[in-house]
């Protein structure tokens, strides 16, 4: 293969061909370097740092000689600007992280770099990841002067979903052979689903939360974003695993080879199909692509049985008071005092609070913030708070009471194929959109969307797999085998 031809592998195959020899670890960051700064136009990065990746890329190459190199040596990703990193510097898309440089790595940008990845850059989301369509980054991408929304790639007047919308517009534009995300509430398998590729949010506690700038903690999760399953796998396999003294919500749960199972057969697997998941509100061409996609996943074999997830419209009410809530702590941390932004101009220190904190955050995180303080305030307190973490315990039973029925769960993983930049002013049609990868989040349970199609405009669908507690390596399984039957994640949108 020709080096010009580099961004049309994977993950599994790059890291073949580097194994072997066949290319260089240079020569692979020099080429995707070369693509981001040729696609810039998409808004995908917000920060390149050539010689660090080139550095990065020689030591891998040096590694590799030696035969020393990782299971990943040599391979490029790029990571969502929420991890903290060393070499690059980390803003949460917030003008309130401007110029901050971290003096450590992430967790599991270390783990990713112990296997032997080079870090491409870091990648555009919404501002803190408090979004679904990257409309909400408060910084530059690479190539502009000021903030913009992130272009999708199938179509450049559309969004491509958000948070983790930088990420999925880089994987499905080749600008790296797959990528980090995070999820809160679908931040990583809904922009996957608007961008045609696959992304999988493992399990709560899985992956180290540590270095990761928190949103909201106790639904906060990292993942991989890449073209296929097999590439998801092999990154997340290095991506979890405990980190006890530095997450306190970290399991003690070994890290596991998420490849291992992912061609396991999956006659007999039952898939259950949420009625609440296909009713009002979906789009009729994602429902046609959804339908179409389970129709091929019982002529692999599987069994589709119809299940019910009964408070599935109330994790949008229950999320937008627990995330807001936990924001409104976390980021009490940005006050101008020990870093990032602080105004110029002050007279006293509320003054230089205010002052910061008004001009350090965006109109979407000043609503999160205000939301939150309000569900904690005295008197409302047991009216909003207490209650939503009451269903929200419920919404886990639901799945619990489904899980005696199917081993895993399926539905489309957003109600609408990616809707036009400006489309959605409403920030509470915005929320709305969310419904589908709201209760796994709130459930802790691991999540994975697929492309399952293509809808209306030739838009990308995705299809939701989610699954019990520790049971990534079954989603993996179940998806690598309907990649292995179709070519909907193989597809490149036009002039890519
Ligand atoms: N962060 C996420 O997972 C996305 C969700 N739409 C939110 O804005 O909270």
């Amino acid at each position: 293969m020709s080096n010009t031809e580099l961004h049309t592998l994977g993950v599994a195959e790059l890291a073949a061909q580097l194994r072997a020899k066949q290319v260089s670890a240079l020569e692979a960051a020099q080429h995707f370097l070369a693509r981001a700064r040729q696609h810039q136009n998409l808004g995908a990065f917000v920060s390149i740092n050539e010689e660090a990746t080139l550095a990065q890329a020689r030591a891998a190459d040096a590694l590799i000689a030696e035969g020393r190199g990782g299971k990943l040596a040599g391979v490029p990703i790029a990571h969502k600007d929420i991890f903290v990193t060393k070499d690059f510097p980390t803003t949460a898309a917030s003008k309130m992280l401007e110029g901050y440089k971290s003096p450590f790595d992430a967790t599991v940008v270390k783990k990713l770099a112990d296997a032997g990845v080079v870090t491409l850059g870091k990648l555009n989301c919404d501002e803190f990841a408090m979004g679904g369509a990257n409309e909400n980054s408060a910084v530059a991408p690479v190539g502009f002067d000021s903030a913009q929304p992130v272009r999708n790639p199938w179509n450049t007047e559309r969004v491509p979903g958000g948070s983790s919308g930088g990420s999925a517009a880089a994987v499905a534009a080749r600008l790296a052979p797959a990528v980090t995300g995070t999820d809160t509430g679908g931040s990583i398998r809904q922009p996957a689903s608007f961008c045609g590729i696959t992304g999988i949010k493992p399990t709560y506690g899985r992956a180290s939360r540590y270095g990761m700038i928190a949103f909201a903690s106790s639904l906060d999760q990292a993942g991989p974003m890449g073209r296929s399953a097999e590439d998801c796998a092999l990154l997340l396999s290095e991506m979890c695993g405990p980190d006890l003294d530095r997450d306190s919500t970290s399991l003690d749960v070994p890290a596991e080879d998420f490849s291992k199972n992912l061609n396991d057969s999956i006659s007999g697997l039952r898939i259950g199909i949420p009625a609440e998941f296909f009713g009002e509100g979906l789009a009729a061409d994602v429902r046609a692509a959804v339908d179409a996609a389970l129709k091929e996943y019982e002529k692999l074999g599987a069994k589709l049985v119809p299940i019910s997830l009964p408070r599935t419209e109330l994790s949008v009410p229950v999320y937008y008071i627990l995330a807001p809530a936990e924001a409104s702590s976390n980021l009490s941390r940005f006050d101008g005092v020990k870093f990032g932004h602080r105004a110029k101009n002050y007279t006293d220190l509320v003054d230089m609070y205010k002052k910061t904190r008004a001009e350090g955050f965006g109109d979407e995180v000043k609503r999160r913030i205000m939301i939150g303080a309000y569900v904690l305030s005295e008197g409302y307190y047991d009216a909003y708070y207490l209650q939503a973490q009451k269903i929200r315990r419920m919404i886990a039973d639901d799945f619990q009471a489904a899980f005696k029925e199917c081993d895993v769960i399926a539905g489309a993983a957003a109600p609408t194929t990616a809707w036009a930049i400006g489309g959605k002013s409403d920030p509470v049609s915005n929320y709305l959109a969310d419904i589908f990868t709201l209760p796994a989040s709130l459930a802790g349970l691991p999540g994975l969307s697929l492309p399952a199609g293509f809808g209306e405009g030739g838009m990308p669908v995705g299809l939701q797999l989610i699954g019990n507690y520790f049971g990534e390596s079954r989603l993996l399984n179940a998806a690598h085998r309907f990649q292995q039957a179709t070519d909907f994640h193989l597809r490149t949108p036009a002039g890519i």
